[in-house]
């Protein structure tokens, strides 16, 4: 006779539920929001998604609604569900959760959280990660921003908004690529992926007239991939794209280096990074290291950079190898001051065991996070404060005046 504890074949065993996937589509006013959200929403394999929806946004959905429940949640045609942010966000997911588990509701296989064009996506990630319930039961999955190819390059240099919800994307998304017909607008939308691709080489780009902004390309973003259930974690940092930015900035950093060799007086040589620092306030690069990070040295990192520079952190992923378990390493994932609860994968996913972390930054210049991770990880540069003074007394790194290497 089997025994009570074996689980029969097929039969799920008892556990924490899987999280819910949880995305944020963003994007500028009449970017195109709620003409996709219509259009994935009819896709088989979007059943069961719930979308939240800001007051405003409401009225594109309104003909899909077929039922309004008390709480506030409506059923849409499609058999998804929608609900806008009356009270506040956490209640809402509550909300959700609460249905799901007292049975009103069979699934939840996504969740969907429309903002309102002007709103920084920051907060409604900070609202997620945060909360010691809802970061368990939900993951953040993916940031879809929609850009507009006719209006966008004004809107990024009109908006700090936009250019924060373009930092902070995994898909960025073209929409009225229909509309890109003259010279002039090709010219504009050329100048836009261009200074995409500055603010954030990392993340995908579709494209929505083209039908790729698929269900597929669109979601699973995050670091699970959810049919194989094992880490992607190049696809998920893709550090690679950032190498060209990098390039550029390393010229910068070579001249540096010449005039540092032999100085440590940093003040002398304010003037190394001017150039980057007005041409556009948001970076893209990456760090990376081979030797094994201790752990200490990680924690304390990442608690100066966003104690001290929180808000100057738009988002920061990275896969680090601790110095104490070097075969398991750590995904660490930020947005601004706050860093979702760090996660110990159970081996590596590939042959590429290195430290690497992808920051995209406002005010913020590599070479200050790069001397602060350097001083801190151990790989000490000639003339630069050890990692005890830094712990002592963190001001030791004067930002941006000091010389970069
Ligand atoms: N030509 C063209 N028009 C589009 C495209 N996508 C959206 N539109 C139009 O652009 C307008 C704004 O689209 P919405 O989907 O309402 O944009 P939104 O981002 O939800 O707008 P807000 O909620 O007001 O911020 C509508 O008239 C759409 O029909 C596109 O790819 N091509």
């Amino acid at each position: 006779m089997a025994s009570p504890t074996l689980v029969a074949e097929g039969q799920k065993p008892k556990g924490p539920k899987p999280p819910i996937p949880l995305s944020v589509l963003t994007g500028f006013l009449g970017s195109g929001k709620t003409t996709l959200l219509n259009r994935i929403l009819k896709d088989p394999s979007m059943a069961d998604t719930a979308v939240i929806i800001n007051e405003f946004g409401e009225i594109g959905l309104d003909h899909l609604f077929v039922d309004q429940a008390g709480d506030g949640i409506v059923e849409l045609a499609s058999g998804c569900l929608c609900c806008t942010i009356r009270g506040d966000l956490v209640t809402t997911l509550e909300n959700l959760l609460r249905r799901l588990d007292n049975g009103r509701m069979d699934r939840l296989n996504r969740v969907i959280i429309e903002t309102t064009g002007l709103a920084d996506p920051a907060p409604i990630l900070h609202t997620v990660m945060l909360h010691p319930y809802l970061v368990m039961r939900y993951r953040l999955d993916s940031v879809i921003t929609l850009v507009d190819a006719v209006n966008g390059l004004s809107t990024l240099d009109n908006h700090e908004e936009a250019r924060k919800q373009a930092a902070v994307a995994d898909r960025l998304v073209f929409t009225k690529t229909d509309l890109v017909q003259d010279e002039e607008a090709r010219a504009s939308f050329d100048a836009l992926k261009q200074r995409l691709q500055q603010l954030n080489p990392g993340a995908r780009r579709l494209d929505a007239q083209a039908n790729d902004a698929t269900v597929e390309n669109l979601f699973n973003a995050g670091l699970y991939d959810p049919k194989s259930k094992i880490p992607d974690v190049a696809a998920w940092l893709n550090a690679e794209a950032y190498e060209d930015q990098q390039h550029d900035h390393h010229h910068g950093h070579d001249h540096a280096h010449g005039h540092s060799q032999g100085h440590h007086h940093g003040h002398d040589h304010a003037h190394a990074h001017d150039v980057n620092r007005h041409s556009d306030a948001i970076r893209a690069f990456t760090l990376s290291t081979d030797r094994p990070v201790p752990a200490s040295a990680l924690e304390m990192f990442l608690d100066l950079l966003r104690s001290a520079h929180g808000p100057k952190l738009l988002r920061v992923k990275g896969i680090v190898q601790l110095a104490e378990d070097p075969e398991r390493p750590v995904v660490i994932h930020g947005v601004q001051h706050v860093f979702h609860p760090p996660a110990t994968l159970e081996a590596w996913p590939d042959a590429d065991h290195r430290t690497r972390m992808v920051f995209i930054t406002k005010d913020l210049p590599e070479g200050f996070v790069r001397r602060m991770f350097e001083a801190f990880s151990g790989a000490l540069l000639p003339d630069t404060p050890d990692h005890q003074a830094l712990t002592d007394n963190p001001l030791v790194v004067s930002g941006f005046t000091s010389p970069v290497r």
